[in-house]
């Protein structure tokens, strides 16, 4: 095992975020799904991790966000809390895990706190979720809201649609964007939502608005992981406000393309991946297997 750093990074908290905003200062947050995809956001020193419903999409191949369970949900929690260090840690309610009641919402949260292990949570809808996020914020559990494009809702917007394209549209997305920082949450969420609407929108909150696919004047950003590492099969459809920063499934692909020739062509393993023995004990060994 490695010494670790001299220096840990500190655990980003409510108040570290909140000092971030009052400072101007951009809030990072990233998706992770398991342990690797974890440790490797938490050691690039972002702000937050969240653990997002999209793992139902990159990392178990379903359909759509609303078809992962809250069980799937918490396991994938629980690997990536064991990972991080230091960024603040946020599990995504799932569908069906929490609109029901505020009481459901509250359960829900407490499981993603005890079970996930996770240190605030986030969940889609606007207004209509203020009951369910006073109820969480009155326990202590942080709630980060979800305004704009909520993906679990996709079906009601006719697909991954943009959302606040229009003046009725832009003004619901503030009203709501009001409410949920009235009802308590540290910060929002802004998914597709044309940047002016959503700078403007940043400037008449107090709370910070983590934007994707919401322009350069929220408060902080955020990406599914595997999109901006390039971590999938060429050829799939990305969103518009996507940067893809690496090509991590064509460093994958070359490495296990690599050792597949290298197993057919018996290059690999080398000496120096195997074991050996002392001369005299093989001898033995082989005097000893004579006869069977
Ligand atoms: N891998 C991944 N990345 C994401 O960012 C993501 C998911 N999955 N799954 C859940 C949601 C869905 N997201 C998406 C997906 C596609 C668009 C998209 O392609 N939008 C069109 C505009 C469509 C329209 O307005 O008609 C675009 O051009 O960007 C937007 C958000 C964001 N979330
Ligand atoms: C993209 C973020 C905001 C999200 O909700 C997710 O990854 O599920
Ligand atoms: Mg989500």
């Amino acid at each position: 095992m490695g010494t670790p750093p001299a220096n840990p990074r500190k655990q980003v908290t409510i108040p570290t975020l909140k000092k971030m905003h009052r400072g101007g200062e951009p809030i990072t947050m990233i998706t992770a799904h398991d342990f690797p995809s974890a440790h490797v956001a938490d050691a690039a020193g972002v702000d937050v991790i969240l653990v997002g419903d999209s793992l139902a999409m990159v990392a178990l191949g379903m359909e759509d966000t609303s078809e992962v369970l809250l069980e799937e949900m918490l396991l994938h929690c629980r690997s990536v809390a064991r990972a991080t260090k230091a960024a603040f840690t946020i599990g995504d309610l799932p569908m069906g895990s929490y609109e029901i009641s505020p009481t459901q919402a509250l359960e829900t949260a407490i499981r993603f706190k005890k079970d996930g292990r996770m240190q605030g949570v986030k969940l889609e809808g606007g207004q209509e979720m203020v009951p369910s996020i006073e109820k969480i914020v009155g326990v202590g559990i942080p709630v980060l809201g979800h305004i704009g494009l909520t993906p679990q809702r996709q079906h009601m917007f006719g697909g991954f649609r943009v959302q606040g394209k229009t003046k009725d549209g832009a003004e619901k997305v503030l009203e709501d964007a009001l409410a949920l920082q009235e009802a308590g949450c540290f910060a929002l969420v802004i998914e597709a939502v044309p940047a002016e609407v959503a700078a403007l929108i940043t400037q008449k909150l107090s709370i910070p608005t983590i934007g994707i696919g919401a322009g350069n004047g929220c408060s902080g950003q955020v990406l599914v992981q595997v999109d901006m590492t390039g971590n999938f099969p060429p050829g799939r459809r990305i969103p518009k406000f996507v940067k893809q920063y690496g090509n991590v499934w064509s460093e994958s692909l070359r490495a296990i393309e690599a050792y597949r020739d290298e197993v057919k062509s018996r290059q690999y393993p080398a000496p120096e991946h195997t074991y050996d023995m002392p001369k005299q004990e093989f001898e033995r060994f082989v005097e000893a297997t004579k006869g069977v």
